[in-house]
C-alpha cells in the first residue's frame, strides 16, 4: 500500500474491509478495471514496453527535434509514436479523466501512450473476446418491418441480431489465454477520481465496485477462467464483476442507453417514426442487465451496507434491490441531465423508469434544474405528491436533492508536474507563438455541439477577417457509438474553413478525430487562451473545471484564459456568470464570445478566473462523494427511525382511562374516509350514516366534550348531514369555514379578495381543459375549485391527462398559494392558507380563551384527532406538539389509513384481522372505539 503511486486511484483489498465495517457498494456500468488477454499473436507486455521505450521501427520514428505531428499542418494526423490500440489502457496505475480518458501513471516515465485512442467499440479490441452479436443493428432495421416480422416468426424477443460467424476456436483461444487485470478505458472518470480522492482524503471508506468488465464475456462461459477473473477482482481489487450475456449488454448499452435514453435525457427525441418499436425491442435488455446487477448486489449485501447506484444505465436497479431488500440503504445519483417532463414523457417506459429510480432514497442530481424536472415529472406521470424536498410515496418519503460533482485538483496538479506535459507546453507555445488558441475536447455526438462550434468559429472569421493568422481552434473529437452522419458533416465544415482561411503558414482549425494522450490534453488546457464548450445539453462538464485549474500560470505564462461555456451544461449554473455563457444554438452569440475572449483585457480575465477557481476549489470530487454518502446516511436514518417505530394500535382501555380522567375534551374527527368510507374509492362501502350520527350524538351529550367534524364538503352540505346533532362543531371546505357547536352561523377564514384573484387564474386554466374534455365540469365552491371528470366522454383519456392539469396549475399558480391535488375523478384546487390544521388551531385558541364551562369553553386536557388523509397529517403534528409542549395533558392522534403518518396510534387492521373472515373497515373500528367512549361517557354522566 505504501508504495502505491500518488496518481493511482486506490482500491483497498476486500479482506481489509471484511474485518472492519459495513461496505459501500458503488454500482456503475463499467468497473474501473478490465481484462487484457495475452493472446499468442498479441504483443507481450515486454515487447510492448520495448515499443514504448523506443525500440519501434526507427524509420517510423521522428527525430527528437522533429515538430510534434499533433499540430503539423494538414492533414491533421496522429501524434508520433502513438501506440496501437491494444497498448492502450493496459498498465496499472492509470488515472481517468472525466470521459474515461486513460492516462498512464507518470511513474512509468517514458511511456506516453494515447488515451482511449478511438473509444474502441464494445467487443472491438483484439486483446478481448468478440461479441456473439452484431452490434449495433443497422439503422435500416427501423425501415424494415419485415425484419421484425421475421424475428417474431422465429420466436425471438428483442432486437433482431444475426449471429456472428465467430468460430469455436475464437472462444477456445480466450478460454486458454493468460490474462491480466488492467485499467479500463471506459466508464465515468469523474466518479472514479472522486472515489479515489475521498479514499485518499480519508473522508470516505473504500468502496466495493460493482460493474461489468466492458467487454464481451460469452466466450468465457463455462470456463474456470471466468471464475478466476471474478475471484481475483473480488479479492484483490474490491470489484464484483457482473457477467451478463453479450446480447443483453449489447441491447442494453448500444441500443436502449445510447439510442433511446442518452438522446432523450439530452433533449433529442428520436424522431424516427419507428423508433417506438426500436425502444420496445431493446427495453427487455435494459431490464435484464439491471436485474443482473440487482442479483449480484443482493447476494453480497449484508445488513448495514450502503448501496450507491450511478447514472442512467441503471435506473431500474434501486427498486429491483428494494423489492428484495426493503431495509437496504440505497442511493442513486444521475450524472447526466434530467430533462423536462415534456421530454421525459416521450419515453414508452417512462413509468417503469421513474418507479425504478424511486426505489432509492435519496435520489441525487447535479444541479437544481434537474431536481426540479424530476419532481415535476414524478408529479405529472406518477401523480405522486411532491415537495421541494422530495416525493411522498404511500409508504415512505424519497429525498430528492442536487449536489454537483467536482474534480480532484490534487491529483490533477501532480499530473501537471509530469515533464512530458512541460515538453508539450513548450512545443505548442513555440508552434503557436503570437496566436490565440481556442481548445476543445468533446465526444463527437450530436449532444456535444461540435458542429455548432465550428460554424460559430467560421462566422467569427467571416465577420472578423483581421483575426486571420492570429487565432486557431484546436478541436479534439472522440468517436462514439452514435451513427449520425455527424462525422462527415463536421469533416466538411473543417475542410471548408481551412480551405477558405488557411495560408501556407496558417491552419485555422486543427481537427483531431481521435483522443490524445493525457499529457497533451493537459498541455492544451495550459497553453489555451480559451476553452470552448458548446454542448446542447450536458449533466456537468468537468473539462471546464480542469481548464480552470490548468490556467493558474504555474507552468506557462499564458494564464487566466476565458471559458466559453454553453448555458445548457450543469457547470454553467455554478459559475456565477463569470464564464462567457453562450447559447450554442446562436452562432452569432458564440462567434461574439470568441471575439470577446480573444480581446479581453488581462485584468478582466484575472478577475473572472479567480472567481471560477474559487468555485472549482470549493466543489471538489472528494467533497461531492462524501457529502452524498452522508446525505444517504441521513435519509436512511430518518426513514429507518420511522420504520422502526411501528405505530401501535389504539389501546381502547388506555384511551378510556385518559378519557374518564379528563375534564375538558376536544375532538377533531375527519369525515370522508374516517367516519364514513371514502366514496371516491371505487370499492367504497358507504357506512350507515345513522350509526355515525348516533355515535356522535352520544359523544356530544356530555358537555365536557366538544366535537368537530372536519370535511372537504361545503358548509350547506354539512349542515344538512348533521342537522340532527346541533351540538356538533363543523369544519367545512377543509378548513375555510367553521361552525361552532349550537351556533347557526359560520365563520369564514378565507380572504375574499385573494380567493377571487386565484380563482380567476385557475379558472382560466380549467376552462381550457373543460373545452377539450367533453362531459367534464367545474364546481365552484367558496374556497376551492373542483374539476370533475367522472362523466367525461373519454374518461380514460381524462384520467391520463389529469396529472398534467394538476402539474400545470401547480406550476402556474405557485405564487398565489394554491395547490392542486388529483383525486380519483377530479382535480381539487384549494388555498394553502386555510387548511384543517389552521382551523383546528383557531378553534383550540378560541375554546381555551372562552370561560370555563361556558359554551364548551376552557383549556382542554384531552385532545383527540382521527383521520386518514394527507391533509390530516398536519393536524396530527399540531396535536402531538401541544402534548410535547405540555399544553394539553393527553393528545391522542389516530390514523385509519396505512400510509406513513405522524399519528401516534392506528386503527387499521392488524395482519391477523385482515385475514379473518369478519374483517372490519377502519370506520367500523372507529365506531367501535367511539361506542366504547360513549358507554364510558354515559357511565360518567350517571355518576355525576
Ligand atoms: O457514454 P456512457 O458510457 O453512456 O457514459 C455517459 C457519460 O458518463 C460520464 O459523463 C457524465 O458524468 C460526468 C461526471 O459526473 C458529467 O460531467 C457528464 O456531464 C455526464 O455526461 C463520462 O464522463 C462520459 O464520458 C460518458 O459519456
Amino acid at each position: 500500500m505504501e508504495n502505491r503511486s500518488p496518481y493511482t486511484t486506490y482500491y483497498a483489498p476486500l479482506a481489509v474491509l471484511a474485518v472492519s465495517h459495513h461496505d459501500i457498494f458503488v454500482a456503475s456500468l463499467f468497473l474501473p478495471k478490465t481484462i487484457y488477454f495475452d493472446l499468442p499473436d498479441a504483443p507481450s507486455k515486454s515487447s510492448r514496453k520495448a515499443l514504448r521505450h523506443g525500440h519501434r521501427d526507427a524509420s517510423k520514428r521522428p527525430a527528437l527535434n522533429a515538430r510534434p505531428s499533433l499540430f503539423t499542418p494538414r492533414p491533421p494526423s496522429t501524434p508520433p509514436l502513438t501506440p496501437t490500440e491494444d497498448e492502450t489502457a493496459v498498465d496499472d496505475g492509470l488515472f481517468m479523466n472525466e470521459d474515461g480518458l486513460t492516462v498512464q501513471d507518470v511513474d512509468d516515465s517514458e511511456f506516453r501512450g494515447p488515451a482511449d485512442k478511438e473509444s474502441p467499440s464494445w467487443g472491438g479490441r483484439n486483446f478481448q473476446p468478440t461479441s456473439r452479436v452484431d452490434a449495433p443493428p443497422p439503422a435500416s432495421i427501423l425501415e424494415h418491418e419485415k425484419t421484425f416480422e421475421k424475428a417474431k416468426e422465429l420466436g425471438r424477443q428483442g432486437v433482431f441480431q444475426p449471429r456472428t460467424s465467430r468460430s469455436e476456436s475464437h472462444d477456445r483461444v480466450f478460454a486458454n489465454a493468460n490474462w491480466r487485470v488492467v485499467n479500463a478505458d471506459r466508464g465515468n472518470g469523474g466518479l472514479r477520481n472522486a472515489a479515489g480522492a475521498a479514499a485518499r482524503d480519508g473522508s470516505a471508506n473504500e468502496v466495493i465496485w460493482v460493474g461489468t468488465l466492458g467487454m464481451p464475456t460469452d466466450a468465457l462461459n463455462g470456463t474456470q477462467q471466468k471464475q478466476d477473473i471474478h475471484d481475483r477482482l473480488a479479492t484483490e481489487f474490491n470489484m464484483l464483476p457482473v457477467f451478463c450475456s453479450d446480447r443483453d449488454f449489447d441491447g442494453h448499452y448500444l441500443h436502449f442507453c445510447k439510442q433511446i435514453l442518452w438522446p432523450v435525457f439530452h433533449y433529442q427525441i428520436p424522431d424516427n417514426p419507428k423508433s417506438k418499436a426500436y425502444e420496445d425491442h431493446s427495453w427487455q435488455f435494459y431490464v435484464n442487465l439491471n436485474q443482473g446487477f440487482a442479483d449480484k448486489i443482493v447476494k453480497n449485501w449484508k445488513r448495514g451496507d450502503t448501496i450507491w447506484i450511478h447514472d442512467y444505465h441503471l435506473l431500474l436497479l434501486p427498486s429491483m434491490i428494494r423489492s428484495k431488500l426493503p431495509e437496504a440503504k440505497i442511493g442513486l445519483f444521475l450524472h447526466v441531465a434530467f430533462p423536462s417532463s415534456e421530454v421525459f414523457r416521450c419515453l414508452a417506459a417512462r413509468k417503469q423508469l421513474l418507479e425504478g429510480m424511486l426505489g432509492a432514497n435519496p435520489v441525487g442530481f447535479q444541479i437544481a434544474e434537474y431536481t426540479r424536472h424530476f419532481l415535476q415529472t414524478c408529479s405529472r406521470l406518477l401523480s405522486c405528491e411532491t415537495t421541494s424536498e422530495g416525493i411522498q410515496l404511500e409508504d415512505r418519503f424519497v429525498d430528492v436533492m442536487n449536489t454537483a460533482i467536482g474534480i480532484d485538483s490534487v491529483s490533477l496538479n501532480l499530473h501537471r508536474q509530469d515533464p512530458e506535459v512541460m515538453k508539450w507546453v513548450n512545443m505548442m507555445r513555440d508552434r503557436y507563438k503570437g496566436k490565440k488558441i481556442i481548445v476543445a475536447r468533446d465526444k463527437l455526438d450530436l449532444v456535444r455541439g461540435v458542429r455548432q462550434k465550428l460554424l460559430a468559429f467560421e462566422l467569427f472569421l467571416n465577420k472578423n477577417p483581421s483575426w486571420r493568422d492570429k487565432i486557431v481552434l484546436i478541436q479534439v473529437a472522440l468517436s462514439t457509438t452514435e451513427k449520425s452522419g455527424l462525422d462527415a458533416a463536421v469533416g466538411d465544415i473543417v475542410a471548408r474553413i481551412n480551405s477558405t482561411w488557411a495560408s501556407l503558414s496558417y491552419q485555422p482549425v486543427v481537427y483531431l478525430k481521435q483522443d490524445i494522450p493525457y499529457s497533451q490534453y493537459l498541455a492544451l488546457l495550459t497553453i489555451a487562451d480559451a476553452l470552448m464548450i458548446t454542448s446542447q445539453r450536458e449533466g456537468m462538464n468537468l473539462t471546464s473545471h480542469e481548464f480552470i485549474v490548468c490556467q493558474d500560470g504555474a507552468y506557462c505564462d499564458q494564464k487566466h484564459g476565458s471559458l466559453i461555456l454553453s448555458e445548457f451544461t450543469g457547470t454553467s449554473s455554478l459559475f456565477g456568470g463569470q464564464q462567457l455563457s453562450v447559447n450554442p444554438w446562436s452562432y452569432r452569440e458564440c462567434s461574439e464570445a470568441i471575439k470577446q475572449a480573444a480581446e479581453m483585457s488581462s485584468e478582466e480575465r484575472a478577475t473572472r478566473w479567480s472567481f471560477l477557481r474559487e468555485v472549482v476549489s470549493r466543489q471538489t470530487g472528494s467533497h461531492w462523494f462524501t457529502s452524498f454518502l452522508s446525505r444517504l446516511d441521513q435519509s436512511y436514518e430518518v426513514q429507518h427511525r420511522h420504520d422502526q417505530i411501528s405505530i401501535p394500535r389504539l389501546n381502547l382501555n388506555h384511551l378510556a382511562k385518559q378519557y374518564s380522567q379528563s375534564e375538558r375534551r376536544l375532538f377533531f374527527l375527519d369525515y370522508e374516509g374516517t367516519l364514513v368510507s371514502n366514496e371516491r374509492s371505487k370499492n367504497a362501502v358507504v357506512s350507515n350514516p345513522h350509526r355515525v350520527l348516533a355515535v356522535l350524538s352520544d359523544l356530544v351529550y356530555d358537555n365536557r366534550n366538544t366535537v368537530f367534524v372536519m370535511s372537504a364538503r361545503r358548509a350547506d352540505e354539512l349542515e344538512r348531514l348533521f342537522q340532527v346533532v346541533p351540538n356538533l362543531g363543523l369544519i367545512a371546505e377543509n378548513g375555510c369555514f367553521i361552525r361552532y357547536p349550537s351556533k347557526s352561523t359560520w365563520t369564514e377564514f378565507a380572504d375574499r379578495n385573494k380567493v377571487t384573484s386565484w380563482k380567476e387564474s385557475v379558472r382560466s386554466i380549467l376552462q381550457y381543459y373543460l373545452e377539450r374534455t367533453p362531459g367534464s365540469e367545474i364546481e365552484d365552491r367558496s374556497c376551492s375549485l373542483i374539476f370533475h371528470f367522472k362523466n367525461a366522454e373519454d374518461y380514460t383519456m381524462a384520467e391520463r391527462q389529469a396529472s398534467d392539469w394538476t402539474a400545470h396549475i401547480n406550476e402556474s399558480c405557485e405564487d398565489q398559494h394554491v395547490h392542486a391535488t388529483q383525486l380519483e375523478d377530479s382535480v381539487v384546487v384549494e388555498s394553502h392558507d386555510w387548511t384543517k390544521d389552521t382551523a383546528a388551531t383557531c378553534i383550540y385558541e378560541h375554546i381555551k380563551e372562552t370561560k370555563d364551562g361556558e359554551n364548551h369553553g376552557g383549556q382542554p386536557d384531552f385532545l383527540m384527532v382521527v383521520g386518514d388523509g394527507r391533509d390530516d397529517e398536519k393536524v396530527f403534528r399540531w396535536a402531538n406538539k401541544l402534548q410535547e409542549d405540555g399544553d394539553v395533558k393527553n393528545a391522542v392522534t389516530v390514523t385509519v389509513s396505512n400510509r406513513n403518518t405522524e399519528a401516534k396510534t392506528t386503527l387499521t387492521q392488524a395482519p391477523f384481522e385482515a385475514s379473518s373472515k369478519v374483517s372490519q373497515r377502519p370506520s367500523d373500528l372507529l365506531e367501535l372505539g367511539i361506542s366504547k367512549l360513549k358507554s364510558l361517557a354515559l357511565a360518567a354522566a350517571k355518576e355525576s
